[in-house]
């Protein structure tokens, strides 16, 4: 099933406190965080796991990290035989998806027509080693007419609510055996995505509240599907990530086969 990925890259990572945007920070094998996820991605592709139609990805507004983050990816695009076209992004991690889905209809209708079904894989710039198994799971439950699926792994801690007057106050306990951490590349068919982020849009909900695009549609009554994630898929977020990412390179466990 023709595919196109959405990733996006506009965040500031300001958890990581990295002095740039976490697509641009460097790990220890001297590649950008961003060239990881898209190698991570052609991985996939060149492992059979993706039929790739092009991948958009959602830059910062600011011009100089916009102008670096475009280098990036065209020098990637060349090496990799791939089209890749960057778009700016906006405030909240929902209104950068918003502003790509619209580059990603101009990819995948110059691709083959818009009225087919096409795949959409959104995925962050933020989880370097996604292996193509999980691209692979996810596609494949696309392929079977599911609108929306998303990789995720078990929850290893007891997850607990809290509230009331002080939010130190705990006021339940969530059945673990029932969670799922979530993760990216999360896939849709385009048109129903589309859809369903305008529906919310036009809503009452703000776009922080939607923290992943699952959300948006089981919001619009979708049927969203949970296939098996991989623990490399962690996403970098803090510093303690990126120890982990930079040891895992050291190590040689990692990750997404040969650079392009
Ligand atoms: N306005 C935003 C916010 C986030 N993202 C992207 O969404 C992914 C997941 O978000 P997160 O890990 O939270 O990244 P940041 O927003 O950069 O981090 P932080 O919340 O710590 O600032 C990242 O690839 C990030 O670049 C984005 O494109 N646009
Ligand atoms: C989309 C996501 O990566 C799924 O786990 C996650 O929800 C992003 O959250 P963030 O706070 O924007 O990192």
């Amino acid at each position: 099933m023709l595919t196109t990925v959405l990733m996006v890259a506009a965040g500031s990572g300001s958890r990581l406190q990295a002095g740039v945007p976490k697509a641009m920070v460097t790990l220890s094998d001297g590649h950008t965080m961003l060239e990881h996820c898209l190698d991570s991605v052609v991985a996939a592709r060149d492992a059979g796991a993706v039929e790739l139609n092009a991948i958009a990805v959602v830059v910062p507004g600011d011009p100089d990290y916009a102008a670096s983050l475009e280098a990036i990816c065209q020098d990637f695009a060349a090496r990799a035989g791939v089209t890749v076209q960057t778009v700016p992004g906006g405030t909240e991690r929902a209104d950068s998806v918003r502003a790509g889905l619209s580059a990603v209809r101009e990819l995948a209708g110059s691709a083959g027509g818009p009225f087919g079904r096409h795949a959409l894989l959104v995925h962050d710039a933020a989880r370097p080693f996604v292996p193509p198994t999980v691209f692979s799971a996810v596609v494949t439950a696309l392929e079977t007419g599911t609108a929306a699926v998303v990789p995720a792994v078990e929850v290893v801690d007891t997850i607990k609510t809290v509230g009331g007057e002080a939010s130190d106050e705990v006021t339940g306990t969530l059945q673990r055996t029932q969670l799922r951490a979530v993760q990216t590349p999360q896939g849709f068919d385009l048109t129903s995505l589309e859809a369903a982020h305008r529906l919310v849009e036009e809503g009452a909900g703000g776009a922080a509240a939607l923290t992943d695009d699952a959300m948006a549609m089981e919001a619009a009554g979708h049927r969203v599907v949970v296939v098996a994630g991989d623990p490399l898929g962690f996403k970098i977020t803090t510093q303690l990530d990126l120890t982990l990412a930079n040891a895992l390179l050291a190590s040689g466990t990692s990750t997404n086969l040969e650079h392009h």
